[in-house]
């Protein structure tokens, strides 16, 4: 060894490197016909992505760190899921085996260290971490072909069970770098509503559950049609009747992250386009209160009825809706939102969920939900029995009690939002428990809050009566003030016309005798 060494110190003294490089390559060369394993490397960054890291590395490492990490002696320990797991993956230098078919396969972990370390480094200077899988000659092919696309997926599969989802908001355009993250932020999210825990009808809760997982297994299908892999839902209704509940329901059962665009803070319609390229897929975009966020709404109708000519003209239409939207500091137009939902861009990334939500569905232009765009319309309303029983079910373990009745007549008769039915099922004391503190629900504590909730209704009730009649009595005041006023009106014309036909009248009064006279003489005049 001492021997060898001291040879190679003395050649690469004496020999230029080109020459040394040459002998190197010639030299793996030889060794490779009698070398009888193939190799294949993995980098942790290629080509022109020194941000991200490939894809194909990070499946590898999970997927060895679930498959191969009881077998390495060595390991490194990644914490996810805000704590509550700890993900064991392979140290540098380790190496692990792993069986396919029959077929051994090693897998090495590597860094490679650059020579000189530049004073300001940037990615590309730093250490390469790289996965290396050897095999036998004789199974390239199978090893290619099949094997590497079983790590894939599997590596797929594990990342999208061990992912924390994120809650994404759009920072405001002037403060963008170019990076993703500074044009969207994000959080871990972590909403805990479900479709079990969102009261609504038993059978449209159905309807949409089916309608989700039926898209969510859709690829092949939407690819056949040619359509982008994507659907719109509309969500509408009064507040607090679960708009974003349901959002974050939808989130939790197809496991998407959300990425909540807040159009008020973009800038432009090309800000727009960006902000969609940079959302991944497997996400829900959600802009909320539609209707409130820019005043896109309602501007064709105006228009209509200011302009007749611009009806005709739609480039100046278009123009004037563009200058309008500068005088409001976002520039977002009707038609930029409408590309962005449906547009050619639309159609990067696949499986999302683009949601509205609003309050007032009458107030948009119907091209903004038409469908195809906002494939499905979804009303949230008052809360009815059906709800209700959900409610009760949830908040108080309760299937049945004698006090549904009185509820059931009650909710017919007046409006109450979930969100107060929700309120009133809460029980707002602790300490009557029998069981312990920390479960709050007791047949004393049901009764007490139903009873409560009875209350309410009963108020509401009285106050929609009171509001209503109040209503009507304004509104008889104002047809009497109408009437009156026009009364007068009239009173006043017959005045002006008296006072007009003064004049006229003493030239017409010897028509008048002749045509009195004439008529007394069975005569009629023209
Ligand atoms: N259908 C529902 N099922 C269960 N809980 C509900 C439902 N509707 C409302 N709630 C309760 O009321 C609260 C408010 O609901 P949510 O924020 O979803 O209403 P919203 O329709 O989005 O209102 P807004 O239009 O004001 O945004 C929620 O935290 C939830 O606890
Ligand atoms: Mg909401």
């Amino acid at each position: 060894m001492a021997a060898v060494m001291f040879v190679w110190a003395i050649f690469r003294q004496l020999f230029p490197d080109e020459f040394q490089r040459d002998v190197r390559k010639y030299g793996k060369k030889v060794v490779s016909y009698v070398y009888p394993y193939v190799e294949i490397t993995f980098h942790e960054y290629q080509g022109d992505s020194l941000f991200e890291r490939s894809k194909a590395f990070v499946s590898i490492e999970l997927y060895l760190s679930s498959n191969s990490s009881n077998r390495a002696k060595r390991l490194k320990a990644n914490v996810v899921k805000n704590c509550e797991s700890v993900v064991l993956s392979m140290d540098d230098y380790e190496e692990v085996t792993d069986e396919f078919k029959g077929i051994k396969i090693w897998w090495t972990s590597s860094k490679s260290i650059p020579q000189q370390r530049a004073l300001f480094s940037y990615r590309g200077d730093e250490e390469k971490r790289y996965y290396r899988l050897t095999c036998k000659r004789e199974h390239r092919d199978i090893i290619t072909k099949n094997y590497l696309q079983h790590v894939l997926d599997e590596g797929k599969a594990i990342a999208v069970k061990t992912r924390q989802r994120k809650l994404y908001t759009n920072n405001k355009s002037e403060n963008w770098s170019g990076s993703k993250r500074t044009i969207w932020s994000h959080i871990i999210f972590e909403h805990p509503s479900t479709f079990d825990t969102l009261a609504m009808h038993p059978k449209k809760k159905k309807d949409i559950l089916d309608d989700l997982m039926m898209f969510s297994k859709s690829k092949d299908y939407y690819k056949k049609v040619g359509k982008s892999w994507k659907r719109g839902y509309l969500l509408y209704g009064p507040p607090g009747t679960g708009k974003s509940s349901m959002i974050a329901a939808m989130a939790n059962l197809l496991e998407y992250d959300i990425y909540d665009l807040e159009l008020t803070s973009v800038k432009d319609n090309t800000d727009l386009r960006k902000l969609l390229i940079d959302t991944s897929s497997k996400s829900i975009i959600v802009i909320e209160d539609i209707d409130c966020s820019l005043d896109l709404t309602g501007q064709r109708k105006e228009k209509k009825e200011e302009s007749k000519e611009e009806e005709k003209d739609p480039v100046s239409k278009k123009v004037e809706e563009e200058k309008d939207k500068k005088s409001n500091g976002s520039e977002v137009t009707l038609s930029g939102l409408l590309n962005f939902i449906d547009g050619l861009w639309s159609a990067c990334g696949s499986e999302r969920l683009i949601v509205f939500t609003t309050n007032f569905l009458e107030k948009l232009d119907p091209a903004l939900i038409r469908r195809g765009r906002m494939d499905k319309h979804i009303e949230l309303s008052y809360c009815c029995f059906e709800t209700f029983k959900v409610l009760a079910k949830n908040y108080l373990d309760l299937e049945s009690h004698e006090l549904f009745s009185t509820i059931s007549r009650l909710l017919e008769e007046t409006n109450m939002t979930p969100a107060d039915v929700a309120e009133n099922l809460m029980p707002k004391s602790f300490e009557d428990n029998a069981v312990g503190l920390k479960n709050p629900i007791n047949p004393t504590n049901a009764a007490s809050c139903l009873n409560k909730l009875i209350e309410s209704l009963e108020n509401a009730k009285e106050e929609a009566r009171m509001k209503a009649e109040k209503e009507a009595r304004i509104k008889a005041q104002e047809e009497a003030a109408k009437t009156i006023e026009k009364n007068e009106e009239k009173v006043q014309d017959t005045d002006a016309k008296l006072g007009d036909g003064e004049g006229k009248r003493a030239d017409q009064d010897t028509d008048k005798v002749q045509f009195t006279d004439a008529k007394e003489n069975g005569v009629t005049t023209a």
